[in-house]
């Protein structure tokens, strides 16, 4: 809707409703065209202001409305009408005009901001690009470089940026409305021919062509197989080389290829998903909206190695007193230093100052009695995790919520180390902690619903995407890594590379195959995790096969190359190799490929040809088919935790929205026909074999996401 007023007696004010965000649904965009008009027609107005109510201006179209049928005026003859009105119109600009919203201003003869208001065309991130009419009218006002950056990118700018590339005329900071109306009494009758950005004609930077392949070759690289980024560069380069009822020609054609597209559904999922994470539940019905949490303003972080660091400053960066605990001076010393450099890194990147002085150091747990939350981030051990979880239950005063930042280890047990096992979460961080945008929220059967939500919230201070998970070993993100790794080795063993597996997987669009993922995280991660769970030696029993452990099939490749000190980047040599320790280009090794071929011979094993298919396959219906058992053990409450938790996590390509939102868009019985084909030539593979739950779905019709969690009810009640 849009509300209409008359206001100092000559001017027309258009409000536009729709909470939260004012987007402009059909009964938006038709209000607005009935106000416009009836603006424009009355003759004791003399000029228009548009606004929006409740401190935004408007978050663009209606992402809700793209997936129906779309009724209502359009908004590109909308914008054309204002453009085109013989009266001034102002848009007065508070809180976001995104999209379609900074549109509509652009199609206004003048623009005020707030000071606090942000601007941007976001579609991109939506799969989409800003078709009505924003990769025309951009590039006329600001230039197509500047352009060029804001729509590939979909970023935000602040008013004050807004301002100095010149798409807002003016910026307060008192009342944007009414900065808007008294400009709108000040300029009405004024000539409004040089306001109509689209009569403009967009400058042409000399080196066009340069620019536009630069651009292009940089926006192709970090797309990684997204199509909208490609489509934004060849709609602003219309703007650039044709008139503007040409330009828009191009700009409706390259959006009706995007709008029908498996990435656009993708993006908006995840928009709506990234969002309804927040509303977490429990198995046991404590839920985000019945859940108080507890304010934190004191915590500590006990262990300063890399994930401890990272913490530290993500915790002193949302502004909270932090006390970061290390035993050894050493680490201690040289935490501080890494800490403080990154602090001042951040601040600078923000222009603000840095938090050094919010952290206090101590060699000493006992200094963290009088905190309200504790983050243990020792070394994965489980021995020396329940010895700090015994300290701290008998140092911190009541009420302390203790965290653990464990990746993997049993939450449940460690809370059992305390007095209070329902103040006991875990706090899965994902490295660097400060910059990875994931947070696995872990309760156990104990934890109380208060010390999730209050993990939760902390979460969101530290801009983090929140995901509450259930307790069991790898949580949702590392237990469905375990099979998705199993199936690459598997695959060498078979005859593949890592260069083969790796490029599949980034052909993908994961920015890093699993190999390179492993060389870079360490290939001694995976092999303690396997020596405590018994499957590598010394553990494994004597006179077995080396290829099955525990009743099933297992590759020992990745022990071996342990056992020769290859740990990845760190030692320069792993999967791949590098120049030097530490560096990160890898190169392929001839070492590995013939170390390979004398494992195959050794265990006579005869390489076959494997193409990209069936690494996609394997690889990744295996890590789907474990996110099912995820869903079915009631771990997660729906696919969109899951499919978050990839995206932010674990580097799954978002304009492919997730692995289970894939599953879908795949076709569940696809999915399910392919693991059962390659379970029954790999029968000693558990992994592989379809879960009852992926079963149940395509027996039930194979509904849409939306729709899993009746059948994931259905199949707990039967249980
Ligand atoms: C910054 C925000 C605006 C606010 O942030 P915050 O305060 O933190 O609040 P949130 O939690 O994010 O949001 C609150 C709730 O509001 C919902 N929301 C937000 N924005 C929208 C929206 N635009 N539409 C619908 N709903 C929205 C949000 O989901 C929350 O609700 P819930 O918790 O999920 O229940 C922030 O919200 C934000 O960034 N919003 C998104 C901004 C954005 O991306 N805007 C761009 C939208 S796309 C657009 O504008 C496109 C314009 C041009 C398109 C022209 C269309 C023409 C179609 C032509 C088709 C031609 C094809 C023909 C094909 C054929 O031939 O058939």
């Amino acid at each position: 809707m849009a509300k209409y007023s008359r206001v100092s007696g000559s001017v027309g004010l258009i409000t536009l409703q729709n909470p939260p965000v004012n987007a402009l649904s059909a009964a938006v965009r038709q209000g607005i065209v009935d106000t416009v008009e009836r603006a424009l027609s009355d003759p004791k107005v003399k000029s228009v202001v548009i606004c929006g109510q409740n401190g935004i201006f408007c978050g663009g179209a209606d992402i809700k409305e793209f997936g129906s049928n779309m009724s209502g005026p359009p908004l590109v003859p909308m914008i054309h009408a204002i453009e085109a009105a013989n009266k001034p119109v102002v848009a007065a600009i508070e809180g976001s005009a995104l999209g379609g919203g900074l549109e509509l201003a652009l199609g206004c003869h003048y623009r005020i901001a707030h000071s606090k208001a942000r601007l941007g065309l976001p579609e991109v991130t939506l799969g989409l690009l800003p078709a009505a009419g924003g990769t025309q009218r951009l590039p006329r006002l600001i230039g197509v470089p500047a352009a060029l950056d804001l729509i590939t990118t979909g970023r935000h700018v602040t008013a004050a940026e807004a301002l100095q590339l010149g798409v807002v005329d003016q910026v307060t900071d008192h009342s944007t409305v009414d900065a808007a109306v008294k400009f709108a009494q000040s300029v009405a009758g004024k000539p409004l021919d040089a306001r109509r950005i689209s009569t403009y004609p967009c400058p042409r930077p000399s080196d066009l062509d340069a620019l536009f392949e630069g651009v292009m070759e940089k926006v192709r690289q970090s797309a990684r197989g997204a199509i909208a980024p490609v489509a934004c560069v060849q709609a602003v380069r219309a703007a650039a080389t044709q008139p503007y009822t040409q330009g828009m020609e191009r700009e409706k054609e390259l959006m009706a290829t995007l709008f029908t597209s498996g990435q656009a559904r993708a993006l908006q999922y995840c928009f709506f998903a990234q969002r309804a994470v927040s509303r977490w539940s429990m198995p046991n019905g404590a839920r985000w909206d019945t859940s108080k949490p507890r304010p934190v303003h004191k915590a500590a972080v006990i262990g300063l190695g890399t994930m401890g660091r990272g913490i530290t400053v993500a915790l002193a960066q949302t502004g909270l007193s932090v006390i970061a605990v290390e035993t050894q001076e050493k680490q201690l010393m040289e935490a501080k230093q890494a800490v403080s450099g990154m602090l001042e890194r951040g601040a600078k990147r923000r222009g603000v100052a840095p938090a050094l002085d919010r952290i206090s150091y101590s060699r000493d747990i006992q200094a963290v009695a009088d905190v309200d939350l504790v983050i243990e981030a020792v070394f994965e051990d489980m021995g020396l995790k329940k010895k700090v979880f015994q300290q701290l239950a008998s140092i911190c005063r009541p009420g302390t919520f203790l965290c653990t930042n464990t990746s993997a280890l049993d939450v449940d047990h460690l809370a059992s180390q305390t007095h209070n096992p329902e103040l006991v979460v875990g706090m899965h961080f994902f490295a660097p902690a400060h910059v990875m945008k994931l947070l696995e929220v872990v309760y156990g059967p104990r934890s109380s619903p208060q010390a999730v939500a209050t993990a939760m919230q902390l979460g969101k201070k530290m801009g983090k995407i929140s995901v509450a998970v259930g307790n069991c070993p790898g949580f949702v993100g590392n237990r469905m890594l375990k099979p998705y790794m199993e199936q690459a080795f598997f695959l060498l063993e078979e005859g593949a590379t890592p260069e083969l597996v790796d490029r599949a997987l980034e052909e993908f669009g994961f920015p890093m195959g699993v190999f390179r993922m492993s060389d870079l995280s360490g290939l001694d991660v995976g092999w303690r995790v396997r020596k405590g769970d018994g499957l590598s030696e010394p553990g494994a029993p004597s006179g077995q096969p080396a290829r099955i452990r525990q009743g099933r099939r297992y590759s020992p490749l990745g022990d071996l190359l342990c056992e020769q000190g290859r740990f990845g980047q760190k030692t320069g040599r792993g999967w791949y190799q590098y120049n030097k320790p530490g560096s990160r280009v890898a190169r392929s090794d001839p070492w590995l490929h013939s170390f390979l071929e004398g494992y195959r011979a050794r265990h006579g094993l005869v390489a076959r040809r494997i193409d990209n298919q069936e690494v996609l396959e394997r690889c990744l219906y295996a890590l789907i088919n474990e996110g099912f058992r995820i869903l079915e053990d009631g771990i997660a409450a729906g696919p969109e935790d899951i499919d978050m938790i990839y995206v932010f996590g674990y580097g799954w390509p978002r304009h492919r929205g997730g692995p289970m939102f894939y599953a879908g868009m795949v076709g569940l019985g696809k999915v399910l026909e392919r693991l059962e084909h390659y379970h029954q030539a790999h029968p000693d593979v558990p992994y592989l074999k379809p879960c009852s739950l992926l079963w149940r779905l395509v027996a039930s019709g194979s509904p849409p996401l939306h729709k899993w969690r009746e059948v994931i009810k259905k199949l707990h009640s039967q249980l």
